[in-house]
């Protein structure tokens, strides 16, 4: 059964989603946005080393190896480790429009099994887009980018300014990613415009 609430549904005088015109080139590798990330990061050990490319539109694809360390049942996915796959390759979508936006509310459907080892085929697109709201959609498939629908995701991304990390995130992450010297990396780390 799936079905999103009223709140994940884009208004009537809602846009089209417009790509921005130096997003990344459909079939290129975003890259992480931010080396600590659970989702991206390569220095997270145990985190989710997701790989997003770039699709047509504002879309894109990802793909995600589920670890012995993401187990919930014995030799399956849990499910929040899936929820954050979907997260962070609905959140990568943002990057392709070049708006800061962080998740309001993310709907997960989960509908097969997610043994250890397999690997998760993620495809995202953003729906709409109205006032700061951005909607968006995710499916991660078994086996192969055609393969059954294992979890699906709607949800909504709220545009923020960079002092939503500024004055909420502990003081020594912002001030060591304020630092950094790579311009682009610094840039997406808070996804904003470099
Ligand atoms: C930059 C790097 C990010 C990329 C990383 C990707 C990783 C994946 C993304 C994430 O996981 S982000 C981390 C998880 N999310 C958060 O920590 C967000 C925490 N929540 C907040 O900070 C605020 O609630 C939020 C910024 C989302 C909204 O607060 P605001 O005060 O800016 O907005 P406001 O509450 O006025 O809401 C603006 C509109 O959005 C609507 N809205 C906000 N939250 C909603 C919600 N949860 N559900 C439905 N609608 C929501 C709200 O009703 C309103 O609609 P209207 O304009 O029509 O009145």
């Amino acid at each position: 059964m799936s079905g999103s609430s009223s709140s994940l549904k884009p208004p009537a005088d809602a846009s089209a989603p417009v790509r921005h015109p130096e997003a990344p080139s459909p079939g290129e590798l975003l890259g992480a946005h931010y080396d600590q990330c659970f989702g991206c990061g390569g220095e997270q050990p145990h985190g989710l080393l997701l790989e997003a490319r770039a699709g047509e539109g504002v879309s894109l694809t990802a793909e995600f190896t589920v670890q012995p360390a993401h187990q919930g049942a014995p030799g399956l996915a849990h499910g929040g480790v899936l929820a954050s796959a979907l997260d962070e390759t609905l959140g990568s979508l943002n990057w392709l429009l070049r708006t800061i936006a962080v998740t309001g509310r993310l709907e997960t459907d989960f509908v097969r099994p997610v043994p250890v080892g397999s690997v998760l085929h993620l495809q995202a697109r953003v729906t709409a887009v109205a006032g700061r709201k951005i909607y968006s959609t995710a499916t991660g498939r078994l086996g192969g980018p055609d393969g059954p629908v294992a979890v699906r995701a709607d949800a909504l991304f709220i545009e923020v300014k960079v002092d939503h990390f500024v004055d909420n995130g502990r003081p020594e992450e912002i001030r060591a990613a304020m630092n950094d010297p790579d311009q682009v990396r610094r840039a997406r780390a808070f996804e904003v415009n470099p």
